[in-house]
């Protein structure tokens, strides 16, 4: 009896034995993907800039496929173009991956922002910015956005020539201010653009009026050197956010440092004030002063802070890119007048966020692939977008495609999964609001014939669309 046993202890530790052993050998000859790794250190990030980014990686999949690695920026990274492959890291495997950015930019948004991170601190803070951005707290903003929108265009109709995006991104603004009460924008960058980027910022003085309005709005009456605080410091982060980060004295990184210091204290003032009062408001500051946990802590001051300049970041530029290339788009066709089709169809063509990018937290296997921990992730949206498997003739703007929905994961303009934008009903409903008003009351050319994309980071007509407004007279 005591043999049989034995017999069967040591069968059972074999099969243990060669399990784990046929698992290790397995995963170890699991292979790396197709693809380049480039120069030792600098991998292929010259190639990269030395190019469009999308040519690049369109390219790469053109000659390794659908998964393939690359070396960028200091990091050995594998892309990913196919929706399956998106949907593995962002969505069904999640945890696997980890929110990544550069360490300087974490710093000058603030490192408690939800979107560095993952788990219950970002499931947390997720539902507070996503509560504050519902859509019945949305319907409230309606009005607000139609009196911004139509008064600035009216404003664009003197004859002048306007540049679209730095105009939108005014727009944005105001209603930022109006949302989230806070004063500070920051660029939502995906840092590959960084150092590509060489559009100038130094455009951006923030609308006076509109400024004025919106503080009005938010805070109430404000004292002119407080207003005054905010706008000055508001454009010195803005200005720095893609700058080289170095700390030498005198650079535009190390202004936005100390702008985004000036900031904090700023708002650190307008929180001690909110907290005064015995009203509760349900705009994002409110969500956020008023939010416990399960054991019943508030969040700190520095978390609020960092959250409120995080949406503000994540939620200007992309707007004000996507609403320059909707009006681009509806410029060159005329005759599409099907708001909401051509909403998605710019969404599709302009790949606003072309790709995002996680972390391999632990080794991980895709299809025979290995993805080693600590290697950069990135679904490739702007690819899966333009695959002409998904969408025929993905170069031809072409708003009907949507009249059939596309199949699942292959239209991702605000992401998937557990970080996927919160902020997607309000885009949609400023876009649809400034297009409606558009199309209905107004005309527009295009000034000039440039059809280049320039990047800040994100992807803008060159020179931000310079357009000449008329008033359609009734
Ligand atoms: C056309 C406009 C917009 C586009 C194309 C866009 C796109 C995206 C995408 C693709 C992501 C996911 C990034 C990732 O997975 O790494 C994202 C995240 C985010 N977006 Fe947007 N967005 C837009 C507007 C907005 C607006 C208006 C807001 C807020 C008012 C906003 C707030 C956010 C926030 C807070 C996140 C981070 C969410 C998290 O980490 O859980 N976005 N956005």
């Amino acid at each position: 009896m005591e043999g049989m046993i034995l017999v069967h202890v040591f069968v059972f530790l074999v099969a243990l034995i060669s399990y784990i052993f046929i698992r290790r050998n397995r995963r170890d000859m699991a292979k790396l993907p197709p693809g380049s790794l480039g120069w030792p250190y600098i991998g292929e990030t010259l190639q990269l800039y030395s190019q469009d980014p999308n040519v690049f990686f369109a390219n790469k999949q053109k000659r390794y496929g659908e998964i393939f690695k690359t070396h960028i920026l200091g990091c050995p990274s594998i892309m990913l173009a196919s929706p399956e492959a998106a949907r593995f890291v962002l969505v069904t495997q999640a945890h696997l991956f980890k929110p990544t950015y550069p360490k300087s930019k974490e710093n000058l948004i603030g490192p408690l922002a939800l979107f560095f991170h993952q788990g219950e601190y970002h499931t947390r803070l997720r539902k507070l910015v996503q509560g504050s951005l519902s859509l019945d707290n949305l319907r409230g903003l309606v009005s607000d956005i139609e009196a911004i929108s139509v008064s600035t265009l009216n404003s664009w109709t003197d004859g002048h020539i306007v540049n679209t995006f730095y105009e939108m991104k005014k727009i944005l603004l105001h209603l930022c201010f109006t949302l989230v009460y806070i004063q500070v924008r920051v660029k939502f960058c995906l840092h590959l653009y960084v150092l590509i980027n060489d559009f100038c910022w130094n455009c951006l003085t923030i609308n006076v009026l509109s400024f004025e309005v919106g503080i009005l709005a938010i805070f109430g009456h404000l004292g002119t050197s407080q207003k005054e605080q905010l706008k000055r410091n508001y454009s010195i982060v803005d200005k720095g956010y893609n700058s080289f980060p170095t700390k030498l004295p005198g650079t535009p990184f190390k202004k936005a440092i100390m702008a985004r210091r000036q900031l904090q204290k700023i708002l650190s003032e307008l929180i001690s004030k909110r907290k005064e009062k015995t009203s509760i408001e349900k705009d994002l500051l409110g969500c956020l002063l008023n939010s416990k946990d399960e054991k019943g802590e508030i969040l700190s001051e520095d978390q609020i802070a960092d959250n409120i300049i995080g949406v503000l970041f994540a939620a200007q530029d992309t707007t004000a890119s996507a609403m320059t290339w909707i009006l681009k788009y509806l410029h060159d066709h005329p005759k599409l007048l099907e708001t909401v089709k051509v909403i998605l169809e710019s969404l599709r063509m302009a790949s606003i966020i072309s790709f995002t990018f996680r972390e391999a937290v632990t080794d991980v296997e895709y299809k025979g692939f290995r993805i080693p921990k600590g290697w950069k992730v990135m679904p490739l949206f702007r690819n899966i977008h333009h695959n002409p498997e998904f969408f025929p003739n993905p170069r031809e703007f072409d708003p009907s495609r949507f009249e059939v929905a596309p199949k699942p994961n292959t239209f991702m303009p605000f992401g998937s999964g557990v970080h996927a934008c919160p902020g997607n009903e309000l885009a949609k409903l400023e876009m649809l609001i400034m297009v409606h008003h558009l199309v209905t009351k107004y005309r527009w050319e295009v000034v000039g014939s440039e059809s280049r994309i320039q990047y800040g980071p994100f992807p803008v007509p060159m020179h931000g669309l310079p357009a000449r407004f008329l008033k359609e007279s009734t």
